[in-house]
Order: C-alpha cells, then structure tokens, then sequence
C-alpha cells in the first residue's frame, strides 16, 4: 500500500538541549552518520517501497524539526497541529502551518492544550490512540475527538524513556498493533486489548532499541536495526521487514516513526 509521508531533512539536527531522557548535550550527534541514516531510510520509502515522500525545509535553530511526526496529526483534510510543551520546540509550529497551509490543507486546529502531534496520537482503524502525559496533555485528546470525530483512547505513559506514544507502540495493520507492556498502566492495556485483535508484546530490550518506533503499510515494515526480536515475529506474520540503523537519531530520543509523520490521503 502506497504512503504519502512528511519528513525534513537533517541539516541542522543536534542535541543543544535536554528535554527527554535520551538527550545530553555531552553525546553528540555524528552529522555525518546522521545525515546517511536519514538518506537511507528516505531512500528506502521512495525507491524500494515507492512512498510519496514530501520535504519541509529545515531551519536553523529547530534541531528536533526533523521528527516530523511531532509537526502535525493528518486525518483526511484535517491537521491537528502541534502545540509543544517544551519552550525549545515551540517554534516549529509556524513552520509546519505554513507547509500544510501551501499544501493546500484548509482545516487546521491548534489544540489548547499541549499536544505533540502523531508522535502521541496514532490511528488503528477508526480509532486513535493517544498517550499522556510527559508530552501532550490529557484534555488535548477530547479536543482532537470532537476536531477528528473519531474515538480517542487515552493511553497514560508510566515510563520517562516511553515519552510518546509512538516510542512504545506501533500499528502494524488492520488487525494488530506491537507495544511494551510496561510502558503502559494496566488500564491502558486493557483497553488496547479489548478493541485490537492481535497485540504483540514486545521484550524490553527490542523496546529500547527504539523497535516499536516503527513504520507500517501493513506489508512492510520499517524499523530500529536493533529490534531482532520484533523483526522475528513480523517475518513470521508475513511482513517485509526493514531494519535499519537509526543511533544518531536515538541520541536524541528518536527513531523512524518519529522522523516520519503521515499525510494519508496525500494532501488536502
Ligand atoms: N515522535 C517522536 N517520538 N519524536 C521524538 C522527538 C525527539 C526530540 N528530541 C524531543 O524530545 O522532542
């Protein structure tokens, strides 16, 4: 199944500050390797997958623009844009307003609560998930139900390394989502496992080799060249599995999914 993506270059990608617990400014990034991963996985969705991958210029001073995934929340013609609860990130959202503006996207909210986009709400079917409360705030969900119309099951985050969402779980398809139990309350997974068929829990190790910070059509799967055991058990589903290298990224607390935001219908 053809995608239609958003991701951003990483020109001017960093760590100059600490706001999750992956972040020290004392581990630098390698520009270099950064910018080869980043082309790898470009190249992957556009040549080998045939993804339609579209570009937002990078600016300088917005090192955390590249996770594009934090840009926006796309459903239909409908964007959720972003409102970032750290000081250092909240200049990204002119940017991303403008891009999905000149996309010709004409529904757009900004949520009065705190809200990081796709990294904390991520579409199953007809239903969303969406995380809480290290970086979106629990009452930004009711406003992105009424905005989307859609069913939005909160899911409380319980784990500093699990900030987003997307750092502990990933749709896989139709039927089946991956996710690290203990990222998540128990109520949260009940409610996970009461609406989703097939739930793949994943082992710590793969959770924090960044493997559920993945990137699904539902035949193919993109993911942290370090989730050996996630991969296992998508190749045994049937899945085309990816696995690549993403350390630079994950210096700064992110992987594929993050660098990644999901435009759908392909623009508005
Ligand atoms: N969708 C994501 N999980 N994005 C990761 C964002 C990483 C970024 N350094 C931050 O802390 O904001």
């Amino acid at each position: 199944m053809s995608k239609a993506v958003l991701m951003c270059p990483p020109e001017h990608f960093d760590i100059e500050y600490e706001i999750n617990p992956w972040m020290h400014v004392d581990d630098p990034v390698c520009r270099e390797l950064a910018r080869s991963q980043w082309q790898g996985l470009y190249q992957l969705y556009t040549q080998t997958l045939g993804w339609d991958v579209h570009l937002i210029d990078p600016i300088e001073h917005l090192p955390d623009m590249v996770f594009t995934a934090n840009g926006g929340l796309v459903i239909r013609d409908r964007v959720a844009l972003p409102r970032f609860r750290q000081p250092e990130r909240q200049g990204e959202t002119e940017f991303f307003e403008q891009w999905f503006r000149r996309r010709g996207y004409r529904t757009l909210c900004l949520p009065r609560h705190d809200f990081e986009g796709e990294g904390d709400a991520l579409l199953w079917n007809d239903t969303l998930f969406a995380g809480y409360p290290w970086r979106s705030d629990k009452p930004a969900h009711r406003e992105l139900a009424e905005f989307f119309g859609l069913e939005v099951v909160s899911l409380q985050l319980t784990d500093a390394r699990f900030y987003h969402l997307d750092t502990a779980l990933t749709i896989v398809d139709e039927q089946t989502v991956a996710l690290y139990p203990d990222a998540f309350t128990a109520e949260g997974l009940e409610a996970v496992h009461r609406r989703v068929p097939r739930v793949i829990e994943a082992a710590e190790a793969d959770a924090v080799g960044y493997g559920l910070n993945a990137v699904s059509d539902g035949r193919h799967i993109v993911l942290s060249d370090r989730a050996r055991g996630l991969a296992a058990t998508y190749r045994e589903m049937g899945l085309q599995v990816h696995p690549m290298p993403i350390s630079e990224f994950q210096k700064s607390g992110g992987g594929m999914k993050c660098l990644t935001l999901e435009l759908r219908d392909n623009g508005a």
